[in-house]
């Protein structure tokens, strides 16, 4: 890997911790044809500037770097998720598309007011969905007529929803997610609490709404931001010996094991607004086995899922 994270003309969070720059070469061998399906680029600001509405200012994270990462940690592909802190400005998401060689596809995020003409123009640079997210310390509230709006109209693209929200605001939020018009996939299974028990009521709601609702996915990535009390996958510490994150294992094993066909996995490099350590990506690459326990999972969690979903053409 080369390239240390900059800052650029702005001036990042306090408190900011950058993306790790040394990873390790993981041990896991991934499956020929491996994607990346959540990761992020950042910039830089001063080509792309970061949104004025934006809840957080993160380092410098650009296209060049996530291609560095993603060839040394031996993926083929990444599928890039618009980040909040870029609001509905897709530049450095197109930019870094666009730049890949057909390695990269994305996810936008789009308002109302977007033109056909812009969709169309990002569905030629490789972007397959929206995001709409519902985590309050990362976005303004949009009004759900809106949002419906949107899905209804990036659904005859072939498009799919990326919905992100924790845990505790399914309930509330089941309706409008059950009425939405095209496959959908949850960021990070959801966010579960995973200090509360892996049959309790809370996950038992999320692997309902996967079990009745066959076009949801999920992501069962970001086990660094889900943790609670596993030790962390720090280069130079044990990882995977020590079961890094093992309190999110049981959680993601689940959904991987009753949901083989609608699962993905990513590294979400460069990891936004994680407060106390910052991964290892090479020792979270070393994490996938725990999860998707034979090599079948593997390649339908790694492989056939996403080039399914983002490669279908
Ligand atoms: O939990 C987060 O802070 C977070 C933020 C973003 C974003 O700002 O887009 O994306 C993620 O996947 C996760």
């Amino acid at each position: 890997m080369s390239g240390k994270p900059t800052t650029g003309p702005f001036e990042k969070t306090k408190g900011w911790l950058d993306w790790y720059n040394g990873p390790s070469k993981p041990g896991f061998k991934l499956p020929p044809g491996a994607v990346d399906a959540h990761c992020h680029v950042f910039g830089p600001g001063a080509q792309f500037p970061y949104a004025p509405e934006r809840k957080y200012t993160p380092c410098d994270a650009g296209k060049d770097q996530l291609f560095a990462l993603r060839d040394h940690l031996g993926f083929a592909r990444n599928v890039i998720v618009q980040a909040t802190c870029h609001g509905a400005d897709n530049s450095a998401l197109v930019d870094a598309c666009l730049a890949s060689n057909g390695k990269a596809r994305g996810v936008a995020t789009v308002r109302r007011s977007v033109s056909d003409e812009e969709l169309q123009r990002l569905h030629a640079a490789g972007v397959r969905g929206v995001r709409f997210n519902f985590v309050k310390r990362l976005v303004d509230f949009t009004p759900k007529d809106e949002l419906m709006e949107i899905a209804g109209r990036i659904a005859k693209l072939g498009w799919h929803v990326v919905i992100y929200f924790e845990a505790v605001d399914l309930p509330e939020l089941w309706d409008f997610f059950t009425a939405l018009p095209t496959t959908v996939v949850v960021d990070h299974m959801g966010r579960p609490d995973v200090s509360k028990p892996v049959d309790g009521p809370e996950f038992a709601l999320f692997l309902k709404f996967m079990r009745e609702h066959k076009n949801v996915w999920s992501k069962v990535s970001c086990p660094e931001r889900l943790s609670v009390t596993g030790p962390r996958a720090l280069q130079g510490e044990p990882g995977l010996e020590s079961g890094a994150y093992k309190d999110v294992v049981p959680f993601a094993r689940r959904i991987v094991e009753e949901f083989p066909d609608r699962v993905l996995w990513g590294t979400d490099w460069p990891h936004p607004n994680l407060k106390d350590h910052m991964p290892d990506d090479g020792l979270l690459v070393d994490f996938i086995p725990q999860i998707a326990r034979t090599a079948e999972l593997q390649r339908k969690l790694l492989v056939e899922n996403p080039m399914r979903l983002y490669w279908a053409d």
